[in-house]
């Protein structure tokens, strides 16, 4: 099972945090863009491929720590066709180097399209991940043509409360005495049943931001069996103290999302003056063993340690 896989290497790299692959041309430093800029004519092509360099500088220093990447298709998909080709190309070494990828992709369409969609991320038509985001919005029908992967050790994590600001004015409403986000993830432990692991987690999780601990307290009692993927750490505000509630009392049941504060760490004022440019993976590197360190330190206090 997926859901087996990502707990192994999460105890192995004593490590429940992920870094999250989503590169804006201004983070890659100047020595690797010259570099594309003078092999390809076209401004997005020497861009994109500027980046997969880039990236794969980043698995490469991140590869002994981290459990899995997560890859946001969005900043792919921004440089058309040679996007997605860094795309695959960023999850094929990804892979190569022992990661699983969790590509948040947030698909969800009527069943027929959804099927397509599940082919291409899950079944290895476009590009094989480990697991992908889904968006509940259109229900059931929607949501099983990418439950039916589980089967096949594929994992999905469904969006139940997001992180965002704005998350409040659906997902907060209420409906017979239950906010929807709550109605939601009933669904999610519905849909997941099926799919429990020898760890005794589903392997259908949830998307959770660490931007609204109490709800995350209140989805973990909900959702006991549901792996929390949970971005909002670290750029968007989220804290380790935040996150904590999105484990269980064995100290396993999330994983922890950080983009731009691990992959742009080199930019940070704590980190600019210590690394040459062409030493900015060590900024990287540090920044994911600080938020390690902070994550783990957190579930210590609390009773929480996994391992
Ligand atoms: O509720 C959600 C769902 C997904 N995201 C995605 O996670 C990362 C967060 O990036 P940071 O740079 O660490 O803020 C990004 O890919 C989002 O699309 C989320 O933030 N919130």
């Amino acid at each position: 099972m997926f859901i087996d896989q990502l707990i192994k290497k999460i105890k192995e790299k004593k490590n429940p945090s992920v870094v999250g692959l989503d590169p804006r041309i201004e983070f890659v430093p100047q020595f690797i863009k010259d570099k594309y800029t003078e092999m390809y004519k076209t401004e997005n092509k020497s861009a994109a491929y500027a980046m997969l360099e880039y990236n794969k500088f980043i698995i490469d220093a991140i590869k002994d720590i981290v459990p899995c990447v997560k890859p946001q298709i969005a900043f792919y998909e921004a440089y058309g066709i040679e996007g997605l080709e860094v795309f695959k190309e960023t999850v094929k070494y990804a892979k190569e180097n022992g990661l699983l990828v969790l590509a948040d992709v947030k698909r969800g369409d009527i069943g027929s399209t959804a099927k397509a969609y599940a082919q291409a991320y899950l079944g290895g038509c476009f590009i094989e991940v480990d697991s992908i985001t889904v968006n509940p919005y259109l229900g059931e029908d929607s949501i099983t043509p990418f439950t039916e992967y589980c089967d096949l050790n594929k994992g999905i994590f469904i969006l139940a409360k997001t992180s965002n600001k704005s998350s409040e004015d659906l997902q907060d409403l209420i409906s017979e005495d239950k906010r929807i986000y709550e109605i939601v993830a009933e669904h999610i432990k519905k849909w997941g049943e099926k799919y429990i692991g020898d760890n005794g987690y589903s392997s259908v999780g949830a998307v959770i931001g660490a931007t609204y601990p109490e709800v995350m307290k209140r989805l973990r009692e909900v959702m006991k069996n549901a792996y929390f993927l949970v971005p909002g750490y670290g750029a968007q505000g989220g804290t380790a103290l935040d996150v904590v509630h999105s484990f269980n009392e064995d100290g396993l049941g999330a994983i922890i999302n950080s983009s731009r504060g691990i992959i742009a760490a080199h930019l940070k004022d704590k980190y600019k003056d210590k690394y040459k440019d062409e030493e900015f993976y060590l900024a990287i590197r540090q920044a994911a063993i600080e938020m390690r360190d902070d994550i783990n330190n957190a579930l210590e206090k609390n009773n929480k340690l996994y391992y």
